[in-house]
């Protein structure tokens, strides 16, 4: 039986691992009762299946680095998950901040804050510029964009804030309502710093981008500012020079084309933080009503200077807003946005690998292989970390945000690759209280009785080991397969959106091809008609300019029309007189062949 204890971290450990989580709400619930209860003290979490969902109700117990319980506030977080992550990054090595959970779990309010709450983000701001304080480089006196060797686009934040501007000239609304934007003071980190080199100036760069679809896009770039769409995709890659400080045999890998924009104190840093919050992908879900679609990241960087302006080094701290996993049923995405579900959710199943396997030893012994080269998204998380990049590598956290009365199956799926330890058990008391808890006081009553419940399992047979083993296996593979059916629906869409596709392309072709055909005929007639016009022109033409003898010859031929004319009336007349009955055919009964030319007009 797997212990729910976190094992001690290991060399191939990249994250720390912490639980979030967050206030349920009438509107957030999906579950009707509350599936998870927390146990602080022993940085654990007891899961137990709502009682419709297993006859055999399994209860799970999974073990974090530390547990942040609904009452936990933006300050306690801060100081336990990323306060080190920062002094890491003023010291020289680079640290990753990420939160991961289901649609609407918290994530990008624990990352980004409230109206009233200042997030991770803007607390790490915060804390930096005013621990560097004066130490501040002076940017006029170091030539920062030309001792740059990371292939960036790089400007102060005055040009930058500018160009933004005079981008989204004429979107008034996108103006005006980042111009009212402020950011809440609440929580007050004042009493918090980091310790600086004595001996060192800092510069602080801030860029922001976001995977999409599998793409990285520059979220600072004022091309998209106003049309996401004119963005231009960047790479991720090795940069062509390293910097004279770093001795590392491997260089970074970084995102090539990326603007970065320095800052002079926190106010511009903020600025520069909500211009890249605006151009990021969001919109309503059923699920969420203002849902990322994308992962977004923030990259602090810290740069360090002697006094006399000389670079000794630097380090960034990265701060991820993975979105959400969903399922679209429960979502009612569809079209566009059950395309980036999932793009979305095919990531975060190579994350969870990626996760699961931190913490795992191969049959030698050694660390389990992480294979982090299958996707974009652990590409960029974890290439300079397993890569051996300069700085050593990193060390991350990771905030898995949870609601305990949110959708149970995606829910428990993450906290099974997320956890450090899982322990799985089988009640053997009553478990109708247990499903019934829906308050934390009811929670809190209940949890003696699951300890007891656990130690029994614990020190039972192993019957009933298996049997717990088997049963969560059962469930496992219940929610592997939901899982797969969401896959074959996320497909199917895809496909079906691909055919429409092809089936309008191919009308737009037949539409071309028929315009183009008329156009062609068109032409035809046109030319036709041209044609015609020239010959009647020509004629008029000939009429207008009728040779002189022409009119002689009318006139004799005018004559001879007259004379013919008198013959004919001549004979005419000749011909009744002696006709012996008038209009009858000598008596054969044959109408006279002059009947009816009485009245002929000869011209
Ligand atoms: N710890 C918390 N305290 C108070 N409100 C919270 C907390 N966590 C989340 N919320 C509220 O729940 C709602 C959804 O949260 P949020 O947008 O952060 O979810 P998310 O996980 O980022 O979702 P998505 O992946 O769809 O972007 C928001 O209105 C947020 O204010």
């Amino acid at each position: 039986m797997e212990s729910a204890k976190p094992p001690p971290p290991t060399t191939a450990q990249l994250f720390q691992v912490f639980l979030r989580l967050r206030p349920t709400s009438p509107q957030s619930s999906v579950s009707e009762t509350r599936f998870l209860t927390a146990v602080p003290g022993q940085n654990c979490v007891y899961v137990t299946p709502p009682q419709q969902r297993s006859r055999f109700r399994a209860i799970e117990r999974f073990g974090f680095t530390s547990i942040f319980d609904e009452l936990s506030e933006q300050k306690d977080v801060f100081v336990e998950t990323v306060m080190p992550l920062l002094q890491q990054a003023i010291s020289g090595r680079d640290g990753t901040l990420a939160t991961l959970g289901v649609t609407g779990s918290g994530k990008t309010h624990t990352i980004l804050g409230s109206k009233d709450q200042k997030g991770m983000t803007q607390m790490a701001l915060d804390v930096l510029f005013s621990s560097i304080g004066d130490r501040m480089v002076d940017y006029s006196g170091v030539d920062i964009i030309a001792s740059d060797h990371t292939e960036a686009i790089l400007m102060d934040a005055v040009t930058f804030h500018e160009r933004m501007n005079s981008a989204l000239d004429g979107h008034a609304s996108k103006r005006s309502s980042l111009a009212h934007i402020s950011t809440p003071k609440a929580p007050d980190v004042s009493d918090l710093s980091v310790d600086l080199d004595s001996k060192s100036k800092y510069a602080v760069l801030v860029s922001m981008y976001e995977l999409y679809n599998d793409r990285i896009f520059d979220l600072l770039d004022d091309s998209g500012a106003n049309n996401q769409n004119r963005r231009k995709a960047l790479i991720f890659k090795k940069p062509s020079t390293t910097a004279a400080w770093d001795t590392s045999k491997e260089s970074k890998k970084v995102v090539a084309g990326l603007r970065k924009v320095y800052a002079k104190n926190l106010q511009e840093a903020l600025q520069i933080l909500e211009h890249g919050q605006a151009s990021r992908r969001a919109s309503p879900t059923h699920s969420n009503s203002v849902s990322s679609r994308s992962h977004a990241f923030l990259q602090v960087e810290v740069r360090r200077f002697s006094p006399r302006g000389n670079e000794k080094g630097g380090a960034s701290l990265h701060i991820v807003d993975l979105a959400g996993s969903e399922r679209a049923r429960t979502a009612k995405t569809a079209g566009e946005r059950l395309a980036e579900a999932g793009s979305i959710n095919r990531s975060l199943m190579c994350l969870g690998q990626c996760l699961q396997l931190q913490t795992q030893v191969s049959d030698n012994g050694k660390p389990a292989v992480v294979p982090w080269r299958q996707s974009k998204l652990t590409e960029l998380l974890f290439s300079n970390s397993f890569s051996g990049a300069g700085g050593g590598g990193q060390r991350a956290s990771m905030i898995v945000t949870a609601d305990a009365m949110g959708d149970f199956n995606a829910t428990t799926q993450i906290l099974r690759y997320s956890a450090l330890a899982r322990e799985v058990t089988v009640p053997r008391a009553s478990s109708r209280q247990i499903s019934g808890m829906s308050d934390s006081s009811a929670a809190s009553s209940t949890l003696e009785e699951l300890t007891v419940i656990s130690t029994t399992i614990t020190q039972d047979d192993s019957k009933d080991a298996l049997i717990a083993r088997l049963i969560a296996q059962l469930e496992e593979t219940e929610a592997r397969w939901r899982d797969a059916e969401e896959h074959c629906l996320t497909i199917e869409q895809q496909v079906r959106e691909e055919v429409a596709d092809e089936m309008e392309e191919r009308l737009e072709e037949v539409r071309r091809e028929t315009l183009e055909h008329f156009e062609m005929e068109e032409e035809w007639r046109e030319g036709y008609v041209d044609g015609k016009l020239e010959i009647l022109r020509k004629g008029i033409e000939i009429r207008e300019d009728a040779p002189p003898d022409a009119a002689e010859r009318i006139r004799e031929l005018e004559s001879e029309n007259e004379a013919l004319r008198r013959e004919l009336l001549a004979l005419r007349r000749e011909a009744l007189g002696r006709s012996p009955s008038k209009g009858r055919s000598g008596g054969r009964g044959f109408p006279s062949p002059l009947k009816g030319m009485e009245n002929l007009e000869i011209y």
